[in-house]
């Protein structure tokens, strides 16, 4: 067991480091350790010396990959379940960039700790798990203020990264479009920015050794001069980065305008990350779209046609997976994805029903969703839930899920149960191409108005000296019923 009890280990990531379970870390040969972290320190140094900012920024983040981490996370809240959920996660992130999970550590406190996130002691046991390991990387579950980052890395003397970097280093990863690249890449020095002295700073540091030596000639971080050259350069890049994909982002809008013109009702599949939504759009559509078990393999919307029982088309768009504690720097990039999101005339939520925690996943998609709709005028369009993976789920959560969930529909796209229903209820829901009125509505029928709201889709809206003047989709028949109202811009 681990020396003290308040650094618990996450059982659920027992699997992950064989079975170490009982292995006293005092009892390890740490020279083992220590022999791989002087390889590795030494490996580093070469990346140190470069000051070129494409180095600091491409080797960072390429390094992250096949490394031997150990996670680390602090327990503020919720249940025992939620704590060791997001260190499974974090795991299972960790995998998608390809690190190898060597140990999971959880520390309960009430809050991070100003200095070390975790606290100091514990920091020191951290460091003892590090040696006894061989690891080379700690992952902290949250993401770290520079400060603490540094902090830490002076205790546990390997690099430290936190969930925010590692998410975006798989967005980094997985991105195909250029717009796509563009944004991931935009994303990763809003991070970098307010951390680039930290990094400079560990790299020198490590790569002086950890002997007492501190470092010398050419291995000291880069000097004021040379960060605040950098942090310009980087401000300059931005700066061309976000006239590039407001470019893209204008070829994409016509695009989609073309397709709103043609009144071809979309359909777009939202939810958590891993929950298997390009497997349904695949069985809904018999598209071949690209299927991992591994998280965020989709980041670029992709759309599909498809057709409805009674044979009327309509499109389909995969999107990207939302994931707990979305970097702030990933919400623009998440933009492109929801802008697709804020057009569909539906939104097909779906549910991993094999997940432990299905409701905390709705729950974390929802405020995504929510976060940035706010931004659009536009009101979120209406949800379908849909359990999937009911082939591997438990009985009983699902029992309870259809309790919880009563308007949801359950299948599974790998055996294809419950899909024929899934047509049924898209097709109902996804009524007859609308029609878009402007409308100038006296006070005197705020009951038309009602209507609106609650059949249509209301575009735009104003008072009016006259009344209410409302832009809006609605269904043919409250289309006729408008028809006195009619209003010519
Ligand atoms: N048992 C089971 N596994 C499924 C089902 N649907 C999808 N999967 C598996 O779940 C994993 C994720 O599926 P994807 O379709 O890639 O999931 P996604 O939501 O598109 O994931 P990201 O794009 O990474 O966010 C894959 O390993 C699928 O084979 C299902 O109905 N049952
Ligand atoms: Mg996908």
């Amino acid at each position: 067991m681990t020396k003290t009890p308040r650094i618990t280990k996450t059982p659920i990531l027992d699997h992950l480091d064989g079975d170490e379970h009982d292995t006293d870390w005092a009892g390890h040969d740490p020279s083992v350790g220590e022999m791989q972290l002087d390889e590795r320190s030494a490996l580093r140094r070469v990346a140190g010396l470069s000051t070129e900012l494409t180095d600091i920024t491409e080797v960072e983040y390429r390094q992250l990959r096949l490394e031997r981490v150990v996670l680390v996370g602090v327990w503020t809240h919720g249940t025992a379940a939620q704590a060791e959920a997001s260190m499974a996660e974090l795991a299972a992130l960790a995998e998608t960039a390809g690190s190898e999970v060597l140990e999971g550590l959880v520390q309960r406190r009430d809050k991070p700790d100003a200095a070390t996130y975790i606290g100091s002691g514990k920091a020191g046991e951290l460091r003892e798990v590090v040696l006894a390991t061989g690891a080379d990387t700690v992952i902290a579950d949250g993401e770290l203020t520079p400060a603490q980052l540094t902090a830490l890395e002076k205790v546990v003397k390997v690099k430290v990264v936190d969930r925010t970097a590692l998410i975006l280093d798989i967005f980094a990863q997985h991105a195909t479009s250029s717009e796509g690249k563009a944004q991931v890449a935009l994303a990763q020095m809003q991070y970098m920015l307010p951390r680039l002295r930290g990094w400079g700073e560990s790299m020198s540091r490590q790569a002086g050794g950890r002997a007492g030596s501190n470092g010398g000639v050419g291995l000291r971080g880069p000097g004021e001069t040379k960060i605040e050259t950098d942090r310009r350069r980087i401000r300059e890049r931005m700066a061309k980065l976000r006239r590039e994909i407001k470019e893209m982002k204008g070829a994409r809008d016509t695009k989609r305008t073309r397709r709103l013109r043609n009144e071809v009702p979309s359909v777009a599949i939202i939810g958590y990350t891993n929950a298997g939504k390009s497997s349904l759009l695949n069985s809904l559509t018999g598209a071949g779209v690209l299927v991992q078990n591994a998280l965020f393999a989709t980041l670029d919307p992709t759309t599909r046609k498809a057709e409805f029982e009674d044979g009327r088309q309509y499109v389909l768009t995969d999107t990207v997976g939302f994931v707990r504690h979305l970097p702030t720097q990933l919400v623009e990039a998440f933009r492109s994805t929801l802008e697709e999101v804020a057009d569909a005339d539906l939104l097909l939520h779906v549910v991993d029903g094999s997940d432990p925690l299905p409701t905390d996943q709705i729950k974390a998609v929802r405020e995504v969703v929510t976060e940035v709709l706010r931004e659009t005028d536009a009101p979120a369009p209406p949800e379908l839930l849909v359990v999937n993976k009911i082939d591997a789920a438990d009985p009983v959560t699902l029992t309870q899920l259809r309790g919880v969930l009563p308007g949801a529909v359950f299948v599974s796209a790998r055996t294809g149960e419950g899909i024929a229903e899934l047509r049924e209820r898209l097709a109902e829901i996804v009524k007859a191409p609308e029609v878009e009125v402007t409308v100038l509505v006296p006070y005197t029928r705020g009951d038309l108005v009602a209507r609106i709201h609650a059949d249509g889709r209301i575009l735009g809206s104003s008072h009016e000296p006259e009344g209410t003047l409302v832009r809006a989709k609605v269904p043919e028949a409250l289309a006729s019923a408008l028809q006195d109202y009619r209003h010519s811009a």
